[in-house]
């Protein structure tokens, strides 16, 4: 069987992700999103799914921790060690063009700083992370959280939560500045106050837009569905 050859994001443009425990979604996010994102960490039996896996949209790997929103252990080091032994494993995978690892995951162990190694020789594109599920940093702390995330890998990501406008503003503007000093991010602001934010923060140069094929299979509060999310981008980037 000649090897199906996957194209790697670069996420220098507008990429959008569909977000999916199943990879069964795959076929209907085909010629909508760019890329699939596994979470692994909600999924049943996720190795068996990536082993299964022949659809045509390259994967982005997230086997997200408690302590940062998911779902699953990483409360010891044993834990943790085993959460991100199996996002390494994933790795292998052919179909696996970018991996999700946490800012905090970088910061306090070695061992993920290796999976981000194991990627990096690999070709696999690293997105790191920060998730605020209480809230939203003040604006210079988001700038300073972008930057550093972006400096650890290819991507630097935040979703943060938002109640009000000025929460949705400070976002808009840390991804503006951090875009503008050159750096690769990808912003969203979680819940009702936040939602637009997902439409309109690739206008300031967030790069990853994620929404789930079914509004009910939402990865995150306040998401679009797919259709929703590539048209509302899709026609802010062509006025
Ligand atoms: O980190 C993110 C962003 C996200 O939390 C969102 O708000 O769309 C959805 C998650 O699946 C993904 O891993």
């Amino acid at each position: 069987m000649v090897p199906r050859h996957y194209l790697l994001p670069v996420f220098d443009s507008f990429t959008l992700v569909t977000a999916t425990a199943d990879l069964a979604d795959e076929r209907a996010a085909r010629g909508v999103a760019d890329l699939v994102e596994f979470r692994m960490d909600l999924a049943s039996d996720p190795a068996a799914q990536l082993a299964a896996y022949d659809g045509d949209l390259p994967l982005l790997v997230t086997n997200r921790p408690a302590w940062e929103g998911g779902e699953v252990d990483g409360s010891d080091a044993a834990a943790e060690s085993a959460r991100l032994d199996a996002l390494e494993a994933a790795l292998g995978n052919d179909a696996v063009a970018a991996v999700d690892i946490e800012l905090a995951a970088l910061r306090r162990s070695e061992r993920a700083v290796a999976v981000a190694e194991t990627a990096a020789s690999r070709g696999v594109e690293v997105v790191v992370s920060v998730h605020d599920f209480a809230g939203t940093p003040s604006e210079r702390a988001m700038v300073s959280l972008l930057s550093a995330a972006a400096s650890a890998g290819d991507v630097g990501k935040l979703a943060v939560t938002a109640t009000d406008r000025e929460d949705a503003l400070a976002l808009l503007s840390a991804t503006h500045t951090v875009d503008a000093a050159g750096y690769a991010v990808a912003t969203m602001a979680m819940g009702e106050a936040g939602r637009h934010t997902r439409a309109v923060a690739p206008v300031y140069g967030s790069k990853i837009g994620y929404a789930p094929v079914h509004a009910e299979d939402a990865t995150a509060p306040g998401q679009y569905d797919l259709e929703t999310l590539a048209e509302l981008v899709g026609r802010l980037q062509s006025g």
